[in-house]
């Protein structure tokens, strides 16, 4: 029997209200002994909450979910009570001296919520996503795999696979048999379909693009006007602007939505051959780092010296006298801004999974990859024991896809994602 945890569900106080959640199997007994009696299940109640010595520490609204069904599988409660920091601190001191209770480490509801089989490994992965979303297209993203559309679309696969394993399995029990039919003629073509399904969503741009963000990262030569540029871009004067060659030295890098797309704007050292110190160096030696990390560069610099693939700024166009082609900006007036803000968004769109459609984060990917693999390797003159293992080997990779079989490794490094409470 697992220990009962609590913690504060809702954000940093003060706040409005506060919730407090407690899970575990000493859940109902803890919300006893806090408010005097038990509520009827899933029926609010205003009760006043008490500590030892009689105390009263607020007036809350209560709530009692009895498990397994409720969102973690165990026993639940909720308490709604006033949102000031001292407030939410007496009361979670007060849980605190209860037996058998303990503060809950981040993500531990979630984590419960999984292990007994509430929400799959797919629908954590997308809560998680869900939680740090800041634009509509990261929220929109993140739904489908909350909703469990994902995790339903995997599920149609794992039955198609194990509906394939059933046909081989049949052949080779009766393969003794004088007038067994074998495999059906469409067997391979339709492993080839849901092979190419599958592929299908892992081409799409991994959602990590969408959670992170697309990095856009401004490169060039020293007082090219990268920083100037940073700041316009997200109308902020977060970078230092100064006339020295050479005052950015470290990558400053800030989130900004633009036209709903989440970009993280990066600002990186002047780059230069000759005549850097030793602080720059590592500055220059880290812009390169970046523009080869970044998925959209800026480059204010010479055409002839620009990385590949990336888009030539002509900063500082208040400064020049004829037209001098190229994209034409000046930070100082705000000319060519707007060209340069929809150019990004029409780039960053093709950079980023399609709204609304399914894709996979790079774990999912992998998995996916390895049971169209799977699939794919079976051949139509294959002995039907080697088709057996290719569908157990595709069988099992969409069970890690979903979390059947997970790693507590894996398990941490997800869960740790979440804040305390969630
Ligand atoms: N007139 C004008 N001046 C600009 C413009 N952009 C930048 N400057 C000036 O150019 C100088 C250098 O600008 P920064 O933004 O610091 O250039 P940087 O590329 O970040 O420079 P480093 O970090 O040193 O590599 C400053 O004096 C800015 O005020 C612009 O669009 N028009
Ligand atoms: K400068
Ligand atoms: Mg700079």
């Amino acid at each position: 029997m697992s220990e009962t945890i609590y913690a504060l569900s809702s954000g940093a106080p003060p706040a409005g209200i506060g919730v407090i959640r407690i899970s575990g199997s000493d859940a109902g007994s803890a919300l006893e002994r806090l408010t005097g009696g038990l509520p009827p299940e899933r029926s609010p109640r205003l009760r006043a909450l008490r500590n030892a010595t009689g105390d009263t520490l607020d007036q809350a609204l209560i709530l009692w979910f009895r498990g397994p069904a409720t969102v973690t599988g165990e026993d639940l409660a909720e308490i709604h009570c006033h949102g000031g920091r001292a407030v939410i601190a007496a009361i979670l001191q007060e849980l605190g001296t209860y037996a058998g209770l303990r503060e809950a480490e981040p993500g531990e509801f979630t984590r419960r919520a999984f292990g007994n089989g509430k929400i799959d490994l797919a629908e954590a992965e997308g809560l998680a996503d869900l939680l740090s979303a800041e634009t509509e297209m990261q929220r929109r993203g993140a739904m489908l795999s909350v909703g469990g559309e994902l995790s339903r679309r995997i599920e149609g696969w794992r039955e198609r696979v194990l509906g394939f394993a059933a046909a081989v399995e049949a052949v080779i029990d009766f393969a003794d048999e004088d007038d067994v039919a074998g495999l059906p003629g469409d067997f391979h073509a339709r492993l080839e379909d849901l092979a190419a399904e599958i592929r299908g969503i892992a081409a799409q741009p991994a959602t990590e693009r969408l959670r992170d963000g697309i990095r856009v990262v401004l490169a060039g030569p020293p007082n090219a006007g990268k920083s100037s540029l940073f700041n316009a871009l997200l109308a902020d004067d977060a970078a230092i602007v100064t006339a020295e060659a050479g005052t950015t030295r470290d990558v400053l890098e800030r989130p900004v939505a633009i036209g709903g797309i989440p970009f993280v704007l990066v600002d990186t050292a002047g780059m230069r051959e000759s005549g850097a110190g030793a602080i720059e160096e590592i500055g220059i030696e880290r812009a390169r780092r970046e523009v080869s990390a970044g998925q959209i560069v800026l480059w204010l610099g010479e055409e002839a010296d620009a990385p590949e693939g990336a888009i030539c700024v002509r900063s500082k166009s208040d400064l020049r006298s004829s037209e001098s082609g190229g994209l034409q900006v000046s930070a100082v007036t705000g000319a060519g801004i707007e060209r340069l803000t929809a150019l990004l968004v029409e780039r960053g769109r093709t950079a980023l999974p399609p709204v609304d459609r399914l894709a996979f984060n790079r774990r999912q990917r992998d998995w996916a990859l390895a049971a169209a693999e799977g699939l794919s390797a079976v051949r139509v003159d294959d002995d039907l024991l080697l088709v057996a293992e290719h569908l157990r080997t595709a069988r099992r990779a969409l069970d890690r896809l979903v979390g059947r079989e997970s790693t507590e490794e894996m398990l941490d490094t997800l869960f740790g994602r979440f804040c305390i409470g969630k």
